[in-house]
């Protein structure tokens, strides 16, 4: 690991991409099913390379990815680089492409972290989020404040609370916090969904950057259409 830099640091990506889309139920692990003719994990990677801000584009894939080589990427340019040093969990996959990119990271370079099941990225989300952070001590995410009444439930699926909504968010990518100190936070915190949880497990609080809908995670079959939808018929229609 190099010197902290604090006046220019660098900006990388880290997309995890190495899970299995078992809630997809697909032939295939979903960062590949289709998307308007293109793998679905291109659309977020074409965002993040071409994003002024950032340095380098690293996709987290699993040690045993077999379809990576099958498509081209070349569209994409020089920032892209692949791992193959996926884990078993999204925590592990992520910590994976910290440790693999140690030799080029500084402690105070930035890391965006972006699920590749996040297939609507915009520019202005980077954008915003990078402009957002670029003083914040700690860093933060992209999330939306909750809209719906939120009930609780028992084991039977009846309501046993009604939530308060206030001040809830849910959580999205990029999340962005510095090199050193998301891999520390990481490797004391596994059992993690998001990089955030374990920056908080470590006593940090990151800030909330307010994105929109739009950028949601293909998680089941109906996501994909509403991806689908969403970046057709986005202004300017960068798909
Ligand atoms: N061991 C894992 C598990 C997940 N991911 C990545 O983390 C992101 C968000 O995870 P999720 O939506 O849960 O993807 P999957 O784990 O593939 O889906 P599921 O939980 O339905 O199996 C995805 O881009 C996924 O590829 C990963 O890199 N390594
Ligand atoms: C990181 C994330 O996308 C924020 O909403 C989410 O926590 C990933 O969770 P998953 O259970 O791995 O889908």
């Amino acid at each position: 690991m190099r010197a902290m830099q604090i006046s220019h640091p660098r900006h990388f990506a880290i997309v995890p991409a190495a899970g299995s889309g078992s809630r997809m139920a697909a032939a295939r692990p979903k960062q590949y099913l289709s998307l308007l003719g293109r793998p679905l994990i291109h659309h977020a990677l074409s965002v993040l390379c071409a994003a002024p801000a950032i340095d380098a584009v690293f996709v987290v894939l699993s040690v045993d990815d077999t379809e990576w080589a099958t498509h081209d990427w070349s569209a994409l340019g020089p920032k892209l680089r692949p791992l193959f040093c996926g884990g078993a969990t999204r925590a592990d996959s992520v910590l994976g492409g910290l440790r693999a990119i140690a030799g080029e990271a500084a402690a105070g370079d930035w890391v965006l972290v972006h699920d590749a099941a996040r297939p609507c990225l915009a520019p202005w989300h980077v954008d915003k989020l990078v402009r957002e952070l670029a003083h914040d001590e700690v860093g933060g995410l992209l999330a939306v404040p909750v809209a719906d009444t939120l009930k609780r439930a028992d084991e039977h699926r009846h309501v046993c609370e009604t939530v308060p909504r206030d001040s809830l968010w849910q959580a999205q990518t990029p999340q962005m916090f510095r090199y050193a100190m998301l891999r520390r936070a990481l490797e004391g915190a596994r059992e993690v969904t998001d990089e955030a949880s374990a920056i908080e497990a470590a006593g940090l609080r990151p800030r909330l950057v307010q994105g929109d809908a739009t950028n949601l995670k293909v998680t089941y079959p109906l996501d994909l259409h509403l991806a689908e939808w969403i970046l057709e018929n986005r202004e300017g229609h960068n798909a």
